[in-house]
């Protein structure tokens, strides 16, 4: 049992305990387990919020979520008229049914009204095996209204901030939780993050992949700068005790915004739940709310100021965009791993394998880079990565291969200056999928950008085995490219653990991460050399940042 309570499954891996549940159920109803979401909060009437955004949140991620309500609210968008809590023993009682039963994942919390509810339900997680708990400390509803009063503060600082593996105030509940400090720029959330961190959480989250590394560990704090003045873009810190992140994405314009903090919070435990590890929830939660954000900016429900959105992009009239993916977000550049079938086949894995075991090192775009494939095998192992990708959130990109990507329904293409001009595969591919284009020049920059491509592929920044006669433009050459760029840029070739922290560390503008083939594929094992190389990389981020 964890300090304080919450029994981590600390003593085998989250697969090995998967395997030994499911094959007990199997067992028992003949079934599997699938991961699951306990979601203890409000429910709002308007369904745009609570309880209810966390049903569809979760259901949008491919989780279940079961429910334990603390209240009840006669809630719309114009704001929240009545609040009815429901007593403590009720709660307590609600716990029991689902914990006793159900084999929960992650709890997930929102609103706790009352010093009881936090009390009952800290008590049901001693009672009861979760493997992380996620708290959104919700206080105040996005109209103003207060959905939890200043005299639960103390219950919260001391007793469930301790027991969170992760908290995701916005700036106001950052401000309460800290006694009422000034939070207006971007150094004062990182400020915050790191107070927050020092109050608790502290709990060791099991990510279920046995990494065991200290970026996973010790509790985390995501700032959410949502309602932050005069910022541009929307920036969160994400601080894990060792490292802060900027998380950024674009400010979206809309009133649809009703019910984001729950919906991010309840996406980070679905993600977690799956088994992601920390950072790469938080990253797919928020990019699954700005996806949710741009594809509901126009929806109209309610004549209040604040609107719902729709958690599953199926109401926008007459697309058929329910398919649609995630928009692209250029922080998946951070680690891009680059397949060779060569390498793989050299190290006696396939190619599905190799790209598990990079995702789960921390890789967070991946490309299949398959020169000697037939179109056919091609196909079959795109589809097969594409699986694990987007159960981890993922995108998956074909280099070269327009047709190969259409046809397997991969999330976009890398292509070169001998291969199909950008503008050409956009048009091919429509609007929603990433186009990555390689660039040495200014020139190839600026035609890349004007073609519609994403982002641009800049090298080789060091000689390289892996790419015949490929020129070498070296750290100036980037630089030139990443200057005058107008799309975020990835360093490629010859990157490696021994100098990805310089390219890194120069802050190039637009440079958002480094794209490797042989210092992760050339080797016996991908997810130790994934994992050195992403630590590294953070390293060297935050080094950048500071
Ligand atoms: C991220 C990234 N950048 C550059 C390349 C190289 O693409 P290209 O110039 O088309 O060369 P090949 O990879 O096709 O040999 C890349 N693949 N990925
Ligand atoms: C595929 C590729 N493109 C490059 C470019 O300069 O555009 S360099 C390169 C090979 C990168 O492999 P490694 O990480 O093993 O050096
Ligand atoms: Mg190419």
């Amino acid at each position: 049992m964890a300090s304080g309570g919450v029994i981590l499954s600390n003593s085998f891996s989250f697969y090995q305990k998967r395997i030994v549940m499911s094959s007990r159920m199997q067992e028992k109803n003949g079934g599997a387990s699938i991961p699951h979401v306990l979601s203890v909060a409000g429910s709002d009437s308007g369904a745009g919020a609570g309880i209810q955004a966390d049903l569809k949140a979760c259901a949008a991620r491919g989780v279940y979520c079961s429910t334990v309500i603390t209240s009840v609210t006669a809630q719309n968008t114009v704001g929240v008229q009545a609040v009815h809590a429901v007593p403590e023993d009720f709660v307590a009682q609600q716990l029991k049914s689902v914990l006793s039963d159900m084999q929960v994942d992650v709890v997930k919390t929102g609103m706790l009204p009352s010093v009881g509810v936090v009390k009952v339900l800290l008590q049901s997680l001693t009672e009861f095996s979760v493997r992380a708990l996620v708290v959104d400390p919700v206080m105040v509803s996005t109209s103003g209204d207060v959905l939890a009063g200043p005299s639960i503060l103390s219950t919260f600082r001391e007793e469930l901030l301790p027991m969170a593996n992760i908290v995701t105030p916005n700036i106001k509940e950052a401000s309460a939780l800290l006694g009422g400090i000034r939070l207006e720029t971007v150094a004062d959330m990182r400020n915050a993050a790191e107070l927050l961190h020092a109050l608790g959480p502290r709990v060791v989250y099991d990510t279920g992949f046995s990494l065991g590394e200290n970026l996973l560990q010790n509790g985390n704090v995501l700032v959410k700068g949502g309602d932050l003045p005069d910022s541009l873009d929307a920036v969160d810190i994400f601080f894990n005790g060792e490292h802060f992140y900027e998380l950024r994405s674009s400010r979206i314009k809309t009133r649809n915004t009703h019910g984001t903090g729950c919906t991010l919070a309840s996406c980070i435990a679905a993600e977690l739940a799956k088994g992601s590890p920390m950072l790469t929830a938080v990253r797919v939660a928020k990019r699954y709310v700005e996806t949710a954000l741009e594809y509901s900016k126009d929806i109209l429900i309610g004549n209040g100021i604040q609107g719902p959105f729709d958690h599953l992009l199926r109401l926008k009239s007459g697309s058929q965009s329910f398919h649609r993916k995630d928009a692209f977000n250029p922080s998946d550049l951070f680690l891009y791993a680059v397949t060779d079938s060569g390498m793989n086949k050299k190290w006696g894995r396939s190619m599905v394998d190799a790209v598990a075991a990079a995702i789960q090192g921390g890789a967070t775009i991946v490309q299949l880079r398959e020169k000697d494939a037939e179109t056919r095998d091609f196909l079959e192992t795109a589809k097969s990565c594409l699986a694990v990708c987007r159960s981890h959130g993922v995108p998956l990109l074909i280099n070269d291969r327009v047709d190969v990507a259409l046809a397997s329904d991969a999330d976009g293409v890398h292509v070169g200056q001998s291969d199909m001009p950008a503008s050409v595969a956009r048009t091919l591919l429509g609007p929603e999928k990433i186009i990555g284009v390689s660039c040495k020049t200014i020139e190839q920059a600026q035609q890349a950008w004007i073609g519609g491509a994403d982002y641009i592929g800049s090298g080789g920044v060091y000689s390289t085995n892996t790419k015949a006669n490929n020129p070498t433009i070296g750290l100036d050459g980037l630089k030139t490219v990443c200057s005058a760029s107008k799309l975020p840029v990835v360093a490629i070739g010859g990157i490696n653990a021994s100098n990805a922290g310089t390219v890194i560390e120069m802050g190039l503008p637009n440079l958002k991460g480094v794209a490797v083939v042989s210092a992760l594929f050339d080797r016996e094992n991908v997810l130790a050399e994934t994992k050195k190389l992403h630590a590294l990389l953070m390293e060297a981020s935050s080094s950048k940042i500071q």
